[in-house]
């Protein structure tokens, strides 16, 4: 059972003349939570939608738990759960109802579902709301409730499309914690997104995607080493003359990134860069030392931020 449940190489998807994805190579292995962290328009969306077989590939080659999507696009959906971007609950039925329901597309016995139904929304923390509509709850309720409906079929593979865009902080840790806890139980998550928070929270492995190809791949910390440096300074300087704070900066790490509101120093040791800044009277309005992140590993690789 060491055969990777997705296996893509030169993976291409084409809109007319637009190429969305462009040659990808991927492998997502049983048990592990699999990321793809790219901005808007990086072709995440894309990939999913192939791998969740809705979308067929333009050229290259996909297999899905050992399937080819071209030819057994329903035996794998009937394995599959899925979570998409937007949530598409029926606001006509109950919480609870949206689970049964659903369990019927995949031939689930009734009381079967019931049971299950059950469990998931103690599992997602939505049992007081079984008889409550769709339409009351919170996003971030909708959003686990939608979670709970991708594991009625207990799916061999669960696919999330930026699980907790739109949701509020508190919301994004409660749905961020559940998905810990499927990962904990063995269960293999693919998901997409582009904040480097979930990524960092959630991927044992990902790849950073940017205008339809990878340009990265690894675990978080892997990437952050190979990357960036353990840490970085940011200064704010007060007049708009960053640049120019720049360049008397240079010397003094190992990159210097010049963003519209701050500069940002990468360096080993942040305290000690700080401390050097102060001693040649640089006076920045506001300094800030932290640990390198993936937003650090985007902006290098590409020279953009994650989030515009
Ligand atoms: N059906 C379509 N027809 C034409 N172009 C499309 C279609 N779907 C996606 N695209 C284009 O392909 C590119 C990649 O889109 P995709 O949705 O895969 O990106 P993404 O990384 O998921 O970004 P987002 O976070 O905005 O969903 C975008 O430029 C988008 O406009």
């Amino acid at each position: 059972m060491n055969s990777p449940l997705i296996q893509a190489r030169g993976l291409i998807k084409r809109f007319g003349d637009f190429t969305a994805v462009d040659g990808i190579d991927v492998d997502v292995r049983a048990g592990e939570a699999f990321g793809f962290l790219g901005p808007n328009g990086a072709g995440k969306s894309s990939t999913m939608r192939m791998i969740g077989c809705v979308s067929p590939p333009s050229e290259g080659e996909l297999r899905i738990l050992g399937m080819d999507p071209r030819r057994d696009g329903p035996r794998i959906r009937a394995r599959l759960g899925v979570c998409p971007q937007l949530d598409n609950l029926d606001t006509e039925l109950t919480v609870r109802e949206n689970l049964t329901t659903y369990a019927r597309f995949f031939g689930i016995p009734r009381k079967v579902a019931r049971a299950r139904a059950a469990e998931l929304l103690e599992f997602v923390q939505l049992s007081e709301r079984a008889d409550s509509k769709v339409d009351p709850l919170s996003g971030g309720m909708k959003r686990r409730l939608t979670i709970a409906r991708a594991l009625v079929n207990e799916p061999d593979l669960v696919l999330l499309d930026e699980p907790t865009t739109g949701l509020d902080p508190q919301a994004r840790h409660l749905v961020w914690e559940r998905l810990f806890r499927l990962k904990q139980q063995g269960v293999t998550l693919v998901l997409t997104t582009h904040y480097m928070d979930e990524a960092e929270q959630l991927c044992d492995r990902l790849v950073v995607m940017d205008g339809g190809r990878i340009v990265a791949e690894g675990s978080p910390r892997e990437l952050i080493e190979r990357y960036s440096t353990r840490e970085v300074v940011e200064l704010r300087f007060t007049t708009d003359e960053q640049g120019t704070y720049a360049e008397k900066l240079a010397g003094m790490a190992d990159r210097i990134e010049v963003l519209p509101d701050r500069v940002l120093m990468y360096v080993a040791d942040g305290d000690d860069a700080l401390a050097e800044v102060h001693r040649r009277s640089l006076s920045p309005s506001s300094a800030l030392v932290r640990r390198s992140s993936l937003e650090d590993v985007f902006l290098h690789l590409t020279g953009r931020t994650l989030v515009d």
